[in-house]
Formats: structure tokens, sequence, C-alpha cells
């Protein structure tokens, strides 16, 4: 039997960090766990790693398809908060946002980790953002720094 798996430090590879503005009480603290993974488990090095911010969930996809076409990443995160309000507005952005990101992964062959909350109340993201239920930015960062290693092998 062979196992291919891949570890987490990445001292020389450079990552993309995507971030939509939209509540960035929350998204901050994503930004701030994905970092701090990037640095502290992955060894990355500040100069590579680049901040990108845009308005909201639906503007990441192509955020995510400029940055991946540059070539200049090894790895994207794309990291946001869709908080489900009134309307079914929820379902359209978080559907065309979690679409578009994915798809941008396949056709550019680039490790994208999909950092972007889509819950159901503050609470619930409050609790995805830091506190009792992790941190979605750090599970993405650690996502990327593998997946960076594991396709080098494959
Ligand atoms: N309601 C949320 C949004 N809405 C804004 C859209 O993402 C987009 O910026 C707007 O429709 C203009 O194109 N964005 C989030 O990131 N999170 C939300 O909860
Ligand atoms: C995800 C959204 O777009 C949502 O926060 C907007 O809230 P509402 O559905 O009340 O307009």
């Amino acid at each position: 039997m062979q196992v291919i798996e891949a570890g987490m430090t990445a001292p020389n590879k450079k990552f993309a960090l995507v971030v939509a503005r939209f509540n960035s009480f929350i998204v901050e603290s994503l930004l701030q766990g994905a970092i701090d993974t990037l640095k502290r488990v992955g060894q990355v090095r500040d100069e590579d790693i680049t901040v990108i911010r845009v308005p909201g969930a639906f503007e990441l996809p192509l955020a995510v398809q400029r940055v991946a076409a540059s070539k200049k990443y090894d790895a994207i995160i794309a990291l946001g908060a869709v908080i489900r309000g009134g309307t079914p507005h929820f379902e359209y952005v978080s559907s065309e946002c979690t679409k578009g990101i994915g798809q941008v992964a396949m056709q550019q062959d680039l490790p994208v980790a999909f950092g972007v909350l889509t819950v159901d109340s503050i609470e619930q993201a409050i609790e995805r953002a830091g506190t009792k239920a992790g941190n979605k930015g750090a599970e993405a960062a650690m996502s990327a720094l593998e997946m960076v290693n594991l396709l080098e092998q494959l």
C-alpha cells in the first residue's frame, strides 16, 4: 500500500489571502487566524504573504481568478462571512461564491482554500471566527499549507 500525504511547513511558498470586507468585524478575525497559521505552522515569511481586499463574498471568485491567473502565488486563501438575513439573498451570495471559488481552483490547478463562513446568525459567525468552534480562517490556512506540499508530490 502506498500513502501519499504532505507536511505543513512551506517556508519558500507564496500565499495570497483574498478577503471580503463585508462583515469585517468577523472577517478580520478569520484573517488574523489565517496569517498566524501561515507564519507559526507554515513558517511562511511575512514578505511572502499578500492580502487583497474585495467588497463582499460575491466578488471573491473574480478576484481569486485574477490572482490565480497572475501565477505569482503557490496558493490562495479566500476569506469572508456570509450571514443569513431576512431574504433569499444569502442563498445567491453564498452559492455563487462557493461555486466560483471552486471553479477557479480546478481551472487554474491551484490550491484555493475556502475560508468563507456561510452561517445563519452572527452568533454562529463569532463561534467560528476564533471562539468555541475554532477559526475557519486558520483552518483554511492549514489546508493551503498541506495542499501546496501535496500537489508537489502528485
Ligand atoms: N450579505 C452579505 C454580502 N453581500 C454583499 C455581496 O457580497 C456583494 O458585495 C454585493 O452584492 C455587491 O456585488 N456579502 C458578504 O460577504 N456577506 C454577507 O453577509
Ligand atoms: C447574505 C446577505 O446578503 C444578507 O446579509 C442580506 O440581508 P437581507 O437578506 O436581510 O437583505
